[in-house]
Parts: structure tokens; C-alpha cells; sequence
């Protein structure tokens, strides 16, 4: 168990105490939050105090109920920037799988498609072959599967993998306080650079009204015989260690968090009819979570008089797994700059 404190015991510190670290906090413990706090103690070579302060922590946040599937989706019109923090990822779970953690592996499938796509995403995967008219026709098992694409991508499960982040920001020595912000004005000048991980929180927190919620209901199933993910228009079926994770839903402006037993059952009939063995799975539990959807990635820094400068890292949509490492990467170097510019005006 982590030391969780409630309340603020910081000391009023300003940069000129040049022998003191900086005092970073990270607003927000989901994978965005945590993988922003390990790569800020990483890119500053641990020269900086980390605090996280989050209302939730993990398995209770919106990234807990992710399947964890490396694939842009509701990411926002940024696609080049999306890419790139796609590709930076896959390296980070390559070199995550490297060391024998559990809960990330390679995973192959299929996307049928209505109207034919080959995003460029695509050329960060695998194996890829999109189907001809023949392979479409084997493949096809409802209406709407006119085109289709086969690939090998990856999966990060992301609860164990905010433990493995949150244990190597303990590790070195963060802080973690448990406490919902509902101004930052109650931070004060406790800390040097602000860092908002809050997602949909920012909505409030930030007043920014361009992020809404993307509600998903997710049915987790047993079927050890289902190896490949397949995703169409209406529903998904993808893979993780030990589960199938069934979707998906995806009504934007819906905050309503109770399981919704007739979506739970139209979500099990139409990867039924996708995946008939899936007749035969053990059904485990049903979760909901709302994605932050903006139109883009909001990753950048602002300056507010009488605030320390704050990096905003919000608004993943259905994406926060597949682009968090590359987004965590440029929040920590936009950190690390604007400790440098401080230091150099002191
Ligand atoms: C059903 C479903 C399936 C998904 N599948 C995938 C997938 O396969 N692949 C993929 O890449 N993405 C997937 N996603 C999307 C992914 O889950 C999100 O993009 C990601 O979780 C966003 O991470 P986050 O850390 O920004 O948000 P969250 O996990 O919501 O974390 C926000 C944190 O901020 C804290 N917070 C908010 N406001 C405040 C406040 N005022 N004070 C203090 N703390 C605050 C919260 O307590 C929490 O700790 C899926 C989403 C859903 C709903
Ligand atoms: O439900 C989500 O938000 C996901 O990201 C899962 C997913 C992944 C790829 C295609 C469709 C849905």
C-alpha cells in the first residue's frame, strides 16, 4: 500500500531555493497521469518531487476499464501527432514485454468494415493485409462487412500496468495524496509546474467545454478458444491475458454510469454473431467508462498570472493506452524545459 496523505503538508517553496527540487504535482492517476509522473522523474533525472493527486486511483478510473487495445480510435483530428505518440508507445510496450511483465502481448485480427479504410496508422502494425472480395466473403458474419483488414497489433492491460508505473514513481520517491481539486487556486504556490492528467475532469476543473464524455459499456467474458480480436462498425471482441473484453458502445454526452442490462445483451449478440463460439463464454462482469473525447489531444503549456505554469495532458478519447507513452514523453520535456527557463531567470 502507497502512503496516501489528504492534505497538503508542502511548505511554501519558490525556485529560489535553488538547493530544493522542483515540486511537480500530477493532477490525475489514470495511465495518463501516471505515465506523465514516471516519465517527468525519468526526462528530469529524478531532480524534481513528484506528487500525484487524484481523486480515483486505479482499478476505480476510466482507464481501468479499457481493454488496453493499441489502436487509434475517437483520438481526435490530430492524426500525424496521434501516430507518432502511437509509434513511441510500441516501443515502450516492446521494451515492457522485454522484461517479462504479463498483461501486454502481441494480438492479431480482424476489422470489417462498411466503407473501406486504411488509415496510415495501419503502417505501425504488423502482418497487414487487407482482405480481397474473396477473403471478405469467408470472413463476413453480419451486415456492413463489405471491406475488412487483418493485422497483428498489441494489447497493454492497463491496471497492472498504472501499478507497475505507480510502483517505479514510489520507487523513486513520489508522493501520492488522495484529494479531489475543485479549484487549483487550493494548490497555491505549493508547487513549481502544474501538470493536468484530470481527462474528463479538466471539463470543470479547466472549464473547457470542448471535452465530453463518450460513454462505453463493456461485457468482460471467459472463452479461452477466442485467439483473435475482431472489430466491426457496432462491436468488438478483444483479447487480454486472461479475459475477452466485449464492446462497444460509444454514445457521446451520456454520463450515465449504471450497466445498462439490454445494451449488455445486444453487445453479447452481436459479437455472438461475429465470434459464434462466443456462445459458449462464461460471462465475468460488466463495466462502463466515458472516454474523454475532445477534438484533439489538448498537450501543452499554459501560463496564468499568479500560477505556476501548468502542462495540460487531457482529452485521449478512446485512445489514452495506444498514444499515452509518446504523450508522457512531450509533457515531460515541456516540464523539463520550463524548469530550465526558470532556473535561468533566477
Ligand atoms: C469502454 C472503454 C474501452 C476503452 N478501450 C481502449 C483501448 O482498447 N485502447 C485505448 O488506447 N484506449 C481505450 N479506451 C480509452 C482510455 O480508457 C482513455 O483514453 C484513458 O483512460 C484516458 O486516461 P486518463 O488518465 O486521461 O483518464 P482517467 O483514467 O479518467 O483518469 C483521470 C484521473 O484524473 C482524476 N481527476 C479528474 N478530475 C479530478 C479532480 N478535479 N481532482 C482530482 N483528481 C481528478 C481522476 O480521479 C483520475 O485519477 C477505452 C475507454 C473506454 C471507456
Ligand atoms: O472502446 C474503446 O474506446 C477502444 O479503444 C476499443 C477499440 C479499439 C479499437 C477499435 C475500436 C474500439
Amino acid at each position: 500500500m502507497f502512503l496516501i496523505s489528504r492534505c497538503f503538508t508542502h511548505q511554501l517553496m519558490t525556485f529560489s531555493n535553488a538547493k530544493m527540487p522542483p515540486k511537480i504535482a500530477v493532477l490525475g492517476a489514470g495511465i495518463i497521469g501516471v505515465s506523465s509522473a514516471l516519465a517527468i522523474q525519468q526526462i528530469c533525472q529524478k531532480n524534481v518531487e513528484v506528487t500525484i493527486i487524484a481523486e480515483r486511483f486505479s482499478p476505480d478510473t476510466t482507464s481501468d476499464v479499457a481493454a488496453g487495445l493499441i489502436e487509434p480510435f475517437l483520438a481526435g483530428s490530430d492524426v500525424e501527432r496521434v501516430k507518432e505518440w502511437t509509434r513511441l508507445t510500441i516501443e515502450r510496450i516492446k521494451e515492457y514485454m522485454s522484461e517479462g511483465n504479463l498483461g501486454a502481448e502481441e494480438k492479431s485480427g480482424y476489422w470489417m468494415q462498411s466503407v473501406k479504410e486504411v488509415p496510415d496508422w495501419l503502417k505501425l502494425m504488423k502482418n497487414v493485409k487487407v482482405l480481397n472480395e474473396s477473403e471478405v466473403a469467408a470472413i463476413r458474419k453480419r451486415p456492413g462487412h463489405n471491406f475488412g483488414v487483418f493485422y497483428t497489433t498489441w494489447y497493454l492491460e492497463p491496471t497492472r500496468y498504472i501499478d507497475y508505473c505507480t510502483k517505479k514513481i514510489m520507487e523513486n520517491g513520489g508522493k501520492i495524496i488522495q484529494r479531489k481539486i475543485e479549484n487549483i487556486d487550493e494548490l497555491g504556490n505549493d508547487f513549481d509546474v502544474i501538470v493536468n492528467c484530470t481527462g474528463l475532469g479538466s471539463r470543470v476543473l479547466f472549464n473547457d467545454e470542448t471535452i465530453r464524455p463518450c460513454r462505453g459499456q463493456i461485457v468482460r467474458v471467459s472463452c479461452p478458444q477466442v485467439r483473435h480480436f475482431f472489430i466491426d462498425d457496432d462491436f468488438y471482441t478483444l483479447i487480454n491475458d486472461s479475459c475477452l473484453i466485449l464492446g462497444g458502445t460509444k454514445d457521446l454526452d451520456q454520463w450515465e454510469l449504471e450497466v445498462n442490462s439490454k445494451t449488455a445483451q445486444k453487445i453479447i449478440e452481436g459479437n455472438c454473431q461475429n465470434i459464434p463460439s462466443l456462445r459458449h463464454a462464461k460471462i465475468l462482469s460488466h463495466h462502463i467508462g466515458l472516454r474523454p473525447c475532445r477534438p484533439t489531444v489538448r498537450l501543452e503549456k499554459e501560463i496564468k498570472n499568479n500560477y505556476p505554469p501548468i502542462i495540460h495532458n487531457y482529452g485521449h478519447g478512446g485512445s489514452g493506452v495506444t498514444i499515452h507513452w509518446g504523450c508522457a514523453l512531450e509533457t515531460a520535456e515541456l516540464v523539463n524545459k520550463t524548469i530550465i527557463e526558470r532556473k535561468s531567470h533566477l
